[in-house]
């Protein structure tokens, strides 16, 4: 049996309602998948009562067998959803940020990388953090790709939206802009390069993936005259992988690259930072996407939106994209152990 881990992330936005939802929905595809959340128990019943949902909750004892627990304990109806408790410090209110439950926050995210690490689970998919309560809490967090680096001690990670039709892989993460232009190195960039490459061919089966660059600046730089970054690092470090045979177009303008003359031929694009490229990977596809952590040695998934805590309790957030990280976690693994997705 599968165990897929999903942290449902800050329990006052939708991560939770979004998890009950897509259970109540019966919504996993195939029988030989489990689904467990890793969060607090009590919060979901409340979450599942507010939003008249009928789901069975049924909490897990983490020392003993989790797939024993999960057999013996199979049932049809109603739907039945599968909890690793983590204790709330405080009681949740859909919409109300509370720095006092960003530990737990944390703390979920831990429990499901150690799981993922030993292979009791097989893929982590997570739901929506809010990274200013965290950092309120007085822990330093600036994202989940951020933190699975760190948590599974690996130099970098790189994030990756995708959704059908567009993949688009960032250089830099979340930093402020006035750091973007420093953060990208001949270091960094080759980093992200190869990850981005090597995860195409070994986690996505395409054997000579085709990446489409974007430049930093406007017109890519305009030859030197609206910034060196093209000249000086990102033509020189391209260069250096086509030298592999690795087929890496640009830097190309980001404004146009975005257009079907490119795209038709590409099967990512590497953006050189988050609102150069996700605002279009958005565009076509919010709510039918996801986002994928790169460069990891066990598999992360996660929805492509925020907290929403405006829809939080509401009953009105779309699964969309939960269904998508899902499944694409499920297509990962399947690729990873050989079957076919
Ligand atoms: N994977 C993660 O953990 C992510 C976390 N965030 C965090 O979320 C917080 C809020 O970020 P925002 O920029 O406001 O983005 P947001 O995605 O939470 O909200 C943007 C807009 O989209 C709507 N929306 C979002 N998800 C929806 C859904 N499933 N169904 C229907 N409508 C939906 C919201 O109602 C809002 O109007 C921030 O702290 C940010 O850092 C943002 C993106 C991803
Ligand atoms: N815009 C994507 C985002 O902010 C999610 O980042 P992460 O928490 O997955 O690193």
């Amino acid at each position: 049996m599968r165990i897929l881990a999903i942290t449902p992330g800050e329990p006052a936005g939708i991560g939770p309602d979004l998890l009950l939802q897509y259970v109540s929905d019966g919504s996993l595809p195939s029988p030989d998948i489990s689904l467990i959340a890793i969060a607090d128990p009590a919060m979901l019943t409340a979450r599942a009562l507010q939003l008249g949902l009928t789901v069975d909750i049924r909490t897990l004892s983490p020392a003993d067998n989790i797939s024993e627990q999960i057999r013996s304990n199979a049932t049809d109806a109603p739907p039945a959803l599968y909890v690793w408790p983590v204790e709330l410090n405080a009681e949740s209110v859909p919409g109300q940020l509370d720095t006092r439950n960003a530990a737990y926050v944390l703390e979920t995210l831990r429990t499901a990388i150690t799981g993922c690490q030993s292979g009791q689970f097989t893929a982590m998919i997570t739901g929506p953090v809010h990274k200013g309560i965290i950092n309120d809490a007085g822990f330093s967090f600036s994202g989940h790709t951020e933190f699975l680096a760190q948590q599974c001690q690996v130099d970098q990670t790189v994030m990756m939206l995708a959704t059908e039709g567009l993949r688009v892989a960032l250089a830099t993460t979340h930093l402020p802009l006035r750091d973007v232009a420093d953060a990208i190195t001949k270091t960094s960039l080759s980093r992200t390069i190869e990850i981005l490459h090597n995860d195409l061919v070994n986690k996505f089966s395409i054997q000579e993936p085709r990446i489409l660059v974007c430049g930093l600046n406007p017109h890519a730089g305009e030859g030197g005259h609206l910034g060196r970054e093209e000249i000086d690092i990102i033509s020189p470090v391209l260069t250096q992988f086509r030298q592999r045979g690795w087929q890496l177009n640009g830097p190309l303008p980001a404004d146009t690259l975005f257009t079907n003359k490119y795209l038709a031929d590409a099967d990512a694009v590497l953006s050189m930072f988050h609102d150069q490229g996700l605002p279009v990977l958005k565009y076509k596809g919010f709510g039918a996407a996801c986002n994928i952590t790169l460069g990891l040695p066990i598999i992360r998934t996660s929805v492509d939106h925020g907290t929403a805590l405006d829809l939080a309790g509401s009953g009105t957030a779309d699964t969309g994209s939960l269904v998508t990280a899902i499944n694409a976690a499920i297509q990962m693994a399947r690729h990873q152990s050989g079957q076919p997705s």
